[in-house]
């Protein structure tokens, strides 16, 4: 049940999670929380449990234990109203999943008009103003293989944008771009923190998280190891973090 949040509560609030998969624990007593307007970068080693904990915040995993609580929903319930929670977090993967069928104008509009009953007119308006924020305007009518990768992922986050979400989660989104359409991905997500949406990104890029994120989670073998404004990635004070930004992970 969501209840209504004041300006200070955290929108997304993550305390002691545990999560295993099989004999695996991949988190292992999680907590962090992220506040409104604050762009928070989860990095870490591959295995780390970055992804794991980002999805456990859309609930597209479970937790074993402790308490995740996002916009209001308390998501480690099983009671969970995963509707109205996917309504308020909106999420990019690494792979676009746009419907290669439908339009993007389509492909922006069908949720909106499903799931909240929105009048095609109006979320034909919608479709145009999202794209027109990820500089994308002329290809309304176009399908997805006509696009770059790159478009193909600003598409995909104008798709997220017009469900209006009060947080953006950005699972490794540019890691199957090459540098050039990486870069203006970048761009689009960092117009985003400007405008002051409240973002939880995993991911690899650390010139990029060390330029935009207000808070580092750095994760090791599934804890919070070392967290921080950006400059904790120029002045680690853990060994692993150390090792983590000075093996050429930070470029610029
Ligand atoms: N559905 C699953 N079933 C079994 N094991 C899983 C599953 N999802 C993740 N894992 C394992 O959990 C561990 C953490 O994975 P996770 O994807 O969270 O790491 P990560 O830090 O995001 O890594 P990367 O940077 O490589 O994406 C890995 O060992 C992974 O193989």
């Amino acid at each position: 049940m969501q209840q209504n949040l004041s300006s200070t509560e955290p929108i997304v609030s993550l305390h002691n999670v545990q999560k295993s998969f099989g004999p695996l624990r991949v988190l292992d007593g999680v907590s962090f929380t992220v506040a409104r307007g604050e762009v928070l970068a989860l990095i870490g080693r591959s295995g780390s449990g970055k992804s794991t904990a980002l999805r456990c915040i859309d609930r597209f995993e479970k937790v074993d234990g402790g308490e995740i609580v996002v916009c209001g929903h308390r998501v480690d319930r099983p009671d969970v109203d995963l509707r109205a929670l996917r309504q308020d977090v909106g999420i990019v993967f690494q792979s676009y999943n746009l419907f290669p069928h439908l339009t993007i104008e389509q492909n922006i509009t069908l949720a909106p008009c499903a799931v909240k009953g929105m009048a095609a007119s109006q979320a034909k308006d919608l479709a145009r103003k999202v794209l027109a924020q990820v500089g994308l305007e002329e290809k309304l009518h176009a399908y997805p293989e006509q696009l770059s990768g790159g478009q193909q992922q600003r598409a995909a986050i104008a798709r997220s944008l017009a469900m209006q979400p009060k947080v953006m989660l950005f699972d490794e989104v540019t890691s199957a771009l090459d540098p050039e359409l990486t870069a203006e991905v970048l761009k689009v997500i960092e117009q985003l923190a400007a405008d002051g949406m409240t973002m939880v990104m995993v991911t690899h890029e650390m010139g990029f998280a060390k330029g935009i994120a207000d808070r580092i989670v750095f994760m090791h073998r599934g804890k919070v190891h070392e967290t921080g404004p950006a400059s904790i990635l120029t002045s680690p004070t853990t060994p692993e973090l150390t090792q983590f930004v000075g093996t050429g992970n930070l470029k610029s």
